[in-house]
This record gives C-alpha cells, sequence and structure tokens, in this order.
C-alpha cells in the first residue's frame, strides 16, 4: 500500500471506531469551557473552532463558554490596574469590572464567534445577561488564615455566583431549526440589574447542570489535575475534592474547576472532564475515542 493509501485506511478506520461514541452523543448538549490560557495560539484556536464545528454536524449541542483571564490581566496591566486573586478568583472592583465586561464580552467572545463561523458553524456570542442567562449574587468565599487557621469572609467585590439559570435563550439556540452554536461571555446579571464577573468555570458548571449536559469539558492549559507529585490524575471522585483543595493538591485556577466539577455531577450532568487545550483536537479526543485524555470527575 501506498503511504497515501494506507493514511486514507488509517482516517477510515478512525472514523468507523468513532461510530459508538457518536451515536452515544447524538442529541446531546456538551458543555466546553474554553479557556483563556488555551486561546493564546491562534492555528489550536482555529483547530477549536473546528472540532465545534464538527460536534454540530455530528447531531451533537456544543454550547460554549468562555473565560480570558490572561487577556484581562494584560489590559487591566496597560491600563495600569493592580489586580489580585483570592481562592482562584479575581478581586473586582468597579474598574476592573469595566475592563471585564469589555474584554469577555467584546474582542474574546467575537474572535471565537468568527472562528467557529469561519470553521462554516453559526455561532452567537451572549453574556449570561442575555436573556437573564445566568442570574448572579454576590460570592460569598470563605479561606482560613495560614496562621491563626481561623476562617475569614472574603470580599471580592463584584465577584458572583450563579444563583439561576433561565435556559430560555440558549434552548431557542439549540432548536434544530435555528442550529446555533451559543458563546457565552461570564458576565452574570444580580436581582439589582448589577452585573457581576463570574468565574468561567463556574458559570459553565452552572450552565451544564441547568441544560441537564452529558459531559462539561474544562480545556485549560495543564494535562488535568496534577497529583502532589505532579502526575496525571486520570479519575477523580467528587467525595475526594474538598480533600484536594483543602490539602493543597489543588490551588489558584484549579480550585473553581474542581468546586464546578462536583456541582455539576452531583446536579446530573453525566460527568466532568479537566482536560489539556493546548492539544490538539483535545475535544475529538476526549469524547471520540477510547483514550480520554485528562482528568475525569464523575
Ligand atoms: N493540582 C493541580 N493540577 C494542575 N494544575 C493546577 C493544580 N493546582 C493548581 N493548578 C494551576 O491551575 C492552572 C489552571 O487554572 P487557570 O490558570 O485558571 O486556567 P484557565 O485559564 O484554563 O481557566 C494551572 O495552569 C496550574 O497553574
Ligand atoms: C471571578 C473571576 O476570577 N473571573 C475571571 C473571568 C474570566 C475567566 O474565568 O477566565 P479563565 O477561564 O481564562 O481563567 C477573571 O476575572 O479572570
Amino acid at each position: 500500500m501506498t503511504d497515501t493509501a494506507s493514511q486514507a485506511q488509517f482516517t477510515a478506520k478512525t472514523l468507523s471506531e468513532a461510530l459508538p461514541y457518536i451515536q452515544r452523543y447524538a442529541g446531546q448538549t456538551i458543555v466546553v469551557k474554553y479557556g483563556g490560557h488555551a486561546m493564546v495560539d491562534p492555528a489550536l484556536s482555529a483547530g477549536f473552532a473546528r472540532d465545534v464545528v464538527l460536534l454540530k454536524a455530528l447531531g451533537i449541542h456544543p454550547v460554549v463558554v468562555h473565560g480570558g483571564g490572561p487577556q484581562i490581566g494584560n489590559l487591566l496591566e496597560k491600563l495600569g490596574i493592580t489586580s489580585e486573586f483570592k481562592g482562584g478568583l479575581r478581586v473586582t472592583d468597579e474598574a476592573t469590572m469595566e475592563v471585564v465586561e469589555m474584554v469577555l464580552s467584546g474582542p474574546i467572545n467575537k474572535s471565537i464567534v468568527r472562528a467557529i463561523n469561519q470553521a462554516g458553524g453559526k455561532a452567537v456570542g451572549l453574556s449570561g445577561s442575555d436573556g437573564n442567562l445566568i442570574r448572579a449574587e454576590k460570592a460569598t468565599k470563605t479561606s482560613k488564615d495560614p496562621d491563626s487557621h481561623i476562617e475569614q469572609v472574603l470580599d471580592l467585590g463584584f465577584v458572583g455566583e450563579p444563583s439561576a439559570v433561565d435556559t430560555t435563550v440558549l434552548l431557542a439556540m439549540l432548536r434544530a431549526d435555528a442550529n446555533l452554536i451559543p458563546v457565552v461571555a461570564p458576565v452574570g446579571v444580580g436581582a439589582d440589574g448589577a452585573r457581576y464577573n463570574i468565574n468561567a468555570d463556574t458559570a459553565a458548571g452552572a450552565l451544564a447542570a441547568a441544560l441537564g449536559a452529558s459531559r462539561l469539558l474544562l480545556l485549560t492549559d495543564v494535562a488535568g489535575v496534577l497529583d502532589k507529585d505532579k502526575k496525571l490524575m486520570r479519575e477523580i471522585p467528587v467525595a475526594d475534592i474538598p480533600g484536594l483543595i483543602a490539602d493543597g493538591t489543588a490551588a489558584g485556577g484549579m480550585i473553581p474547576k474542581l468546586e464546578t466539577a462536583a456541582h455539576s455531577v452531583n446536579h446530573g450532568v453525566g460527568a466532568a472532564v479537566i482536560l489539556d487545550g493546548r492539544a490538539p483536537h483535545a475535544l475529538l479526543l476526549e469524547l471520540f475515542t477510547e483514550h480520554g485524555a485528562g482528568t475525569l470527575v464523575s
């Protein structure tokens, strides 16, 4: 066989092997969180957009929720606004909130929408404020003082936690006759109309639970959750998550990922996976092959 013929044979075999997975997910909703770190390489971003369009073409309903933490950080720095994180969440005052909404609902959201449309899909960008998609309330987080071990309440400003999700707008977009791909920026709206900065993983988990998604895929810039010896943890039972956070195995940005994975699985999502968005076609590998990459939370 020539190289070309064997390559074609391999492609056909791969497609054929994907059939049971395609059948399993057809008609299901998959929420994909696209992290700010995972979107820095233009070739990877184009590949991601193509993969999302492929899912849609196979009769699966992808809903993209994006982050943009590094991009928000860059603009804040240019503007001379200092920013700090507590427990993986950005402390958000009014000036920071202005930049967060500008970056997330502006260039980031639109560049993902354009990339998906460029790949032949029909993406529509919206934020958690549109159609009251994500109602939020001020986040109430606590942390333990490392010296005194006393639990302290953190004031994170306009950081929000989802309090209710109204899926009307998403369900309208996912109807077969609309065939749209929603791309959601994680800015929620409070009961008083105030806007809230929601961690994108948390927003994705809330949408996955409200939509009864079969998978929540969190694409990030590490292979998955690493243990104390920096080895990839292939599977984590939900019950182990509080311990991993408490003993410091999971820190920073990994905390909201694991918390949202636990929340979504406890609220009916089939499984959550934290996986490496830097790997080409991470989505396809996870969904359509036996060798799911990353860390499975179930
Ligand atoms: N146990 C862990 N395993 C893997 N990454 C971890 C762990 N604990 C903390 N992290 C950090 O979490 C980061 C991923 O979160 P984050 O920076 O918020 O990514 P994203 O922008 O994709 O949401 C990793 O790059 C790593 O620095
Ligand atoms: C409250 C909070 O921390 N909000 C995040 C929202 C963006 C985000 O989550 O982006 P990544 O997924 O790329 O980290 C922030 O301000 O950075």
